[in-house]
């Protein structure tokens, strides 16, 4: 084959990509990664029609990507012919916007990969209960599939909705999940998870509970984050979960305490973690630490999860750390992407 012709087919490849809510924390970090995919073209950053930050280039925001992403922010008005230019549509809007535009792509054919948790939980009441909001796209939340890349693959492959996961409920299952396929836990007693996350959690408009001075660390949302049903619900074992707020940018750290099943031993849970994630035969995103401990420095700023262990009788902590923008947003979203277009898995963030 010539090379033009072969530069022809890659061409005829590329899928047109557009960022809804671009200029937020996670949709800067996929704008970044969009541009460097091989398979990918950056087609359109888009804002609310009436942001105060419409037109502006991109890296007049966030000057990290100067000279890399120049592009202009526009305002989402005619979602139609956003649409019509679109294979992919990454939604990196609050959970509520998510909910009301999803429709305008699915409807139109484009793949969907919402990093909102408009449609990650099928249970009666959750949205009114956690979100506020009564969900009215019932089928559309029924055919959603769950994006946690390393576990959900097979039916990543085939979705037109990705409900890419939460920050918290990735670091929590990629630790716990090996242990409760394998039935290695005794879930009558709920595993314990306490997390600690980076203000860039909480997203980039300002408010009283990111401001600097007003930063501390501390719990919030006891018995009552959304995030502690969507961790139970797809773990199939219920937790306590308290997330905390720190007072630095990114990250994620949990520590996550737990109760074997009778006679579980160490080499038992060192097996299903191997199970899980050294024997895989696909790249992923999940790097095993064995009796070392987790910690941010190693994971900000890459798409990894890094999971450490220590067995002592029937009890078993474990440590996941994650970047809650990358492994905990958009990097995973790159990875359902991957997964759903048959790319490698980890094209884009490496
Ligand atoms: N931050 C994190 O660590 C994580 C975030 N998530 C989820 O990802 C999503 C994005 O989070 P994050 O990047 O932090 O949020 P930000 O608040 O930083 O950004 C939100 C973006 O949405 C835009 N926007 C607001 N309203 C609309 C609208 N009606 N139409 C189009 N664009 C709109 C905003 O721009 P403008 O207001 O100017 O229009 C902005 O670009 C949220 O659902 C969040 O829950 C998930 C996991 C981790
Ligand atoms: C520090 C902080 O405020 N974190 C956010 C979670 C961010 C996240 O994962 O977003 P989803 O809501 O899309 O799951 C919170 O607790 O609400």
């Amino acid at each position: 084959m010539t090379v033009d012709r072969q530069l022809l087919q890659m061409e005829l490849a590329m899928l047109n990509t557009v960022i809804i809510g671009a200029s937020g924390y996670t949709g800067a970090e996929l704008a970044k990664m969009v541009s460097r995919h091989p398979q990918l073209t950056l087609a359109g950053l888009y804002v609310s029609a009436t942001s105060l930050d419409a037109n502006k280039p991109l890296s007049e925001l966030h000057g990290q990507l100067k000279g890399i992403v120049d592009l202009p922010l526009q305002p989402l008005i005619d979602f139609k012919t956003t649409a019509a230019t679109a294979d992919i549509v990454l939604l990196a809007t609050a959970h509520e916007v998510s909910h009301d535009i999803a429709v305008e792509f699915l409807d139109a054919g484009c793949q969907v990969f919402d990093l909102s948790g408009a449609f990650r939980v099928k249970a009666d009441g959750f949205y009114q209960q956690y979100y506020g909001f009564e969900h009215q796209y019932g089928q559309w939340l029924d055919n959603a599939v769950y994006g946690l890349a390393e576990w959900n693959q097979a039916d990543i492959a085939q979705a037109q909705l990705i409900a890419v996961p939460g920050c918290y409920p990735t670091a929590s299952q990629l630790a716990l999940k090996p242990l409760v396929v394998a039935g290695l836990l005794d879930c009558q007693q709920w595993p314990v998870i306490n997390a600690v996350s980076g203000v860039s959690g909480a997203g980039r408009k300002a408010s009283m509970t990111n401001s600097f001075c007003e930063v501390s660390l501390q719990a919030y949302g006891l018995f009552s984050h959304r995030h502690q049903p969507e961790i139970s619900h797809h773990l199939n074992c219920d937790v306590i979960f308290t997330p905390h707020l720190g007072n630095f940018k990114r990250g994620i750290l949990a520590t996550i305490t737990a109760k074997l099943a009778s006679g579980v031993t160490a080499d038992d849970v060192t097996a299903a973690m191997e199970a899980a994630y050294s024997n895989a035969t696909d790249q992923h995103a999940v790097r095993l630490l064995n009796n070392n401990t987790a910690q941010l420095d190693n994971v900000v700023g890459s798409c990894f999860c890094d999971i450490g262990w220590q067995v002592q009788g029937e009890h078993i902590i474990l440590t996941a750390a994650i970047d809650n923008l990358l492994k905990g947003a958009s990097s995973q979203a790159m990875q359902c992407i991957n997964i759903r277009n048959g790319f490698p898995q980890l094209t884009a963030l490496m």
